[in-house]
């Protein structure tokens, strides 16, 4: 066995000073684990947090298993035949599990089937199907351009989240995927990154301009739309990549204009791709990457239709489908997208992230009002900027505007009657701190990348548990503590047991009033949103 390959805790050592032997369960695994070094504190020679142990084999301070990984493979690879092999054909070193499109050349060995398993068990990333490529370890061994490192580097992404370890390389490996990954866990990354390097390496490879689109990102929102073209553009800087978004709301010509000019990425709402397929024969012949974030909506009735009309007008593409919310009703619709998918599953999708703390209170539907104002005026309780969610657009205006007399907060509302420009503007304002408080109806509810937010209030409860998951993430990212205020009263009967359930799995406390409703306690349970009565 190759040192470099050993994930074994055993290998570190605690710092001296650090106290008696280090129990291997308080090793930290993940360098995102590991506190910020403070002054005078040795720090990781890899990602620069508190270098809490020594590497044994090298006797640099280390902050996780993780980075020892990194730091020993980085010092090996040069030495490695089949490293210095793939250097000459110009292929990327670092760590062993990178993915060789070339069939012709031997692949490169990498670690053992135990091993492979024992780390996707620690990094919680389980995976279903046939050949599943190694998970990868660091951005820079993944065979990505070094101008998509270095951006990922400049963006602050030091080492890849779990489901970018195992989204990367299956993606760079051409194989169509489902992935389920809780909220904040850095979904979108982990198909921009493959998509860019793909875009990348065809256009240098066929310099050809004003080509059409090699890769369409669908998504159920504007503003996740907008976001992730944002987030797609700071990553493929300096590369042959460009981007087009592709949403309602926005000037027709400007988007087509912008097309015809030659681009790489497409990100867009179904509904205004299709009308741009169906009205300006736009190419999209040459799409070989076609990506569904938040599948499990998109596969909703209100968009099945239409993402199937876009996906018939692909030639065999490899199909990447992403929600932190995936059931076996949108596993076995994903079949008619990508027969032999490989399922991913991070985390513990399908729950509220885990660090999301949900306090949830019994208001009756006439005292909401008054319950928020309380909340908004308390100096412990109100936690901005925050996110207030109700069900409906006027709903969302009434209650912008009740804050903001009985408050004096800034407040703006974002919903789908305004335009385009009013949503973007309010976004705007909220994200730059201009105003503490949006409150908006789901537009806001998934995918939403709303960094600073730390507290979100369900005012309404949604109409699924799975759009509760998705609006309950929006007050955590990467694991940092969130709050989701929760109200809730008869009204939201339909939910009371899978909410009950969800509580009790977190060690949440349940409102006595929820407890013993005849609701929670007397009808069988059903599973997803919509239950089958059965007569006995
Ligand atoms: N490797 C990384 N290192 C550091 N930050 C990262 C990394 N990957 C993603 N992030 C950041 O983590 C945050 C959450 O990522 P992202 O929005 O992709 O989550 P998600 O899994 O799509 O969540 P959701 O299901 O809520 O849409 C973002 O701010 C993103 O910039």
């Amino acid at each position: 066995m190759e040192q470099e390959e050993n994930h074994s805790a055993d290998h570190l050592s605690a710092q001296p000073g650090n106290g008696n032997e280090l129990e291997e369960s308080s090793v930290k695994e993940r360098c995102f684990e590991q506190r910020e070094a403070l002054v005078g504190e040795p720090r990781c020679v890899i990602c620069g947090r508190y270098g809490e142990y020594i590497c044994d084999q090298t006797d640099d301070d280390i902050c996780s298993v993780e980075c020892k990984t990194i730091l020993l493979s980085k010092l090996s690879a040069e030495t490695r035949p089949a490293v210095k092999a793939a250097k000459r054909v110009n292929l990327p070193v670092g760590d062993e599990s990178f993915c060789i499109r070339d069939e012709n050349f031997p692949k490169i060995p990498s670690m053992h089937d135990g091993q492979i398993a024992s780390l996707r068990s620690k990094l919680d990333i389980c995976v279903k199907g046939e050949d599943v490529p190694d998970p990868i370890m660091c951005f820079s061994s993944s065979g990505l351009p070094e101008k998509l490192v270095l951006n990922l580097e400049a963006a602050g992404y030091v080492m890849p989240t779990p489901v970018q370890m195992q989204v990367i390389p299956s993606s760079i490996c051409n194989r169509s995927l489902l992935v389920s990954a809780d909220t904040g866990s850095g979904k979108t990354a982990s198909f921009l990154v493959p998509i860019i390097a793909h875009c990348s390496h065809v256009r240098s490879e066929r310099c050809t301009d004003k080509q059409g689109p090699l890769a369409i990102v669908l998504a159920p929102t504007r503003e996740l739309c907008l976001q992730v073209e944002e987030q797609a553009k700071v990553l493929g800087k300096g590369l042959p990549f460009k981007t087009a978004l592709v949403v309602g709301g926005d000037p027709l010509a400007q988007q087509i204009y912008r097309i015809e000019n030659g681009i790489e990425l497409i990100v867009g709402t179904p509904g205004r791709l299709i009308d741009l397929l169906m009205k300006h024969n736009v190419d999209l012949n040459k799409v070989d990457v076609f990506v569904l974030d938040e599948v499990d909506c998109l596969l909703e009735r209100g968009f099945r239709d239409q993402v199937m009309q876009i996906f018939q007008a692909l030639s065999h593409p490899q199909v990447m489908m992403f929600s932190a919310t995936v059931n076996s009703e949108v596993e076995k619709m994903s079949n008619s997208l990508a027969k032999n998918a490989i399922h991913i599953s991070c985390g513990n999708p399908s729950r509220p992230n885990k660090s999301v703390k949900q306090v949830v209170i019994w208001v009756e539907s006439k005292q909401k009002k008054q319950k928020i104002f309380e909340i908004m005026t308390s100096k412990q309780h109100f936690k901005p900027p925050a996110v207030v969610f109700v069900s409906s657009r006027i709903g969302a205006d009434l209650l912008s505007e009740a804050i903001t007399v009985a408050t004096g907060l800034k407040v703006v509302s974002i919903h789908g009657d305004k335009t385009m420009n009013e949503r973007r503007e309010s976004l705007r304002r909220f994200l730059t701190g201009e105003v503490s408080v949006v409150v908006c109806t789901g537009v806001l509810g998934r995918g939403m990348d709303l960094l600073k937010v730390r507290q979100v209030i369900l005012f309404d409860m949604p109409n699924s548990i799975d759009e509760y998951v998705h609006q309950v993430g929006r007050a955590s990212r990467m694991g940092v503590e969130g709050m989701a205020i929760v109200f809730v009263n008869e009204e939201d009967r339909n939910l009371f047991r899978e909410l009950v359930q969800i509580l009790k799995t977190a060690g949440a406390p349940i409102p006595r009033e929820l407890a013993n409703s005849k609701y929670t306690t007397g009808i069988p349970l059903g599973g997803g949103k919509k239950r089958k009565l059965k007569s006995r």
